[in-house]
């Protein structure tokens, strides 16, 4: 058997004409690393994709990480695990999800791996659209926004189908650190991470809430008001949180393959929900050529539309300092 040939065999039921809402729910992850095999195992466990085709140069560890998942697919859905070293593995995918490259080591900022990854970038893509020439474009590397730019600029896509995980992960880590405060379950935790995933990152605090009660005008017995001090405190830590996982056992992966399935299930099953991701603005609040996280409403079609938000005064200049980091980032590679 090649390399390539590490698709597991259809089980029998996979021999049938799929229905026409499940022929086109393929999934391409690239990159049999940390990240791109959480990926795989949560959209595996979670049904979402019909097919999840896995693509790494290395051939043994991307072999090895398809029999892998392959093997527990017994007791997931319907959903085939195929992939190899062999970009061919990616044929006719709806959704292509690039998580190689470069990998940040302790004391490294994302930013310092544009150099490389937009390098992997550029040889990638083409053979991507190649093989997959109707397939929307998610973007996890590092520095996720930089690389969604570059990505968008080199393929030439529309905006809204090159997609960067950026803020959603942060945003995750923010909901769980109120949820925990207050004894509450994270998803009764509307709040959000704006603009650059990365150091220059911001919660909006304005518009945050817990239920239905504003975060800034929390009341509760067993939980007492948020002080600003704390709120800040809660910042740092969420923006902080890759460091220490990555000090502690060298990448971050569950969050993110969670975080990233939950994006895939908004786009493969036409849900148009509104989630803070990274795309090239096209002018909403006044923000142009960069790629960045603000709501945006993703569907089938990819970011549809990308949702202003009423910032305070605070917030507009956090949102104008990542803008302007990721353009001074972005324009030493020329976009
Ligand atoms: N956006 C986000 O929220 C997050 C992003 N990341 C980023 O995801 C990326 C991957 O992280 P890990 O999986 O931990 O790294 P890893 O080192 O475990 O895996 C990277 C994989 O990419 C493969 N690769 C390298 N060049 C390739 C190419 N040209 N074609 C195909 N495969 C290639 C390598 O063989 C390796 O298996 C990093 O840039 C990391 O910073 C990680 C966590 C969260
Ligand atoms: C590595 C990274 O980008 C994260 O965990 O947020």
């Amino acid at each position: 058997m090649s390399l390539s040939d590490a698709a597991v065999p259809m089980p029998l039921d996979d021999a049938r004409p799929a229905s026409p809402a499940l022929r086109h729910r393929k999934v391409g992850v690239i990159g049999a690393g940390a990240v791109g095999t959480a990926i795989c195992y949560s959209t595996l466990i979670r049904g979402v994709a019909r097919e999840v085709a896995l693509y790494d140069i290395d051939g043994p560890k991307v072999r090895a990480e398809v029999l892998d998942l392959a093997h527990g697919t017994a007791f997931t859905s319907t959903t085939q695990m195929t992939g190899g070293d062999d970009p061919a593995v990616l044929a006719d995918a709806e959704v292509v999800v690039i998580t190689a490259g470069a990998k940040q080591k302790p004391g490294q900022t994302r930013l310092d791996l544009a150099e490389a990854n937009i390098a992997i970038l550029r040889t990638l893509l083409p053979t991507v659209q190649s093989v997959a020439p109707d397939a929307l474009i998610v973007l996890v590397s590092n520095p996720v926004d930089v690389l969604t730019l570059a990505a968008q600029r080199i393929t030439g896509l529309p905006a809204g189908r090159v997609i960067g995980s950026g803020t959603l992960l942060d945003t995750s880590r923010l909901r769980w650190q109120l949820a925990s405060r207050v004894h509450v379950h994270p998803s009764s935790v509307h709040a959000v991470i704006l603009g650059e995933h990365g150091d220059t990152e911001f919660p909006v605090w304005s518009s945050a809430s817990i239920g239905p009660t504003p975060l800034l005008a929390w009341p509760d017995a067993d939980a007492p008001a948020f002080t600003r001090e704390e709120l800040d405190g809660i910042a740092h830590e969420v923006t902080h949180a890759a460091y220490e996982v990555i000090q502690g056992k060298g990448a971050t992966n569950y969050a993110i393959g969670v975080a990233t399935t939950r994006l895939l299930e908004a786009i493969l099953r036409d849900q148009h929900a509104i989630l803070p991701v990274s795309t090239v603005m096209d002018g909403v609040m006044g923000l142009a050529d960069v790629a960045l996280s603000l709501p945006s409403v993703v569907g089938r079609a990819g970011v549809e539309r990308v949702l202003p938000v009423e910032l305070d005064e605070d917030e507009r200049a956090r949102l104008a300092t990542s803008a302007e980091t990721l353009r001074t980032v972005a324009a030493q590679f020329g976009f």
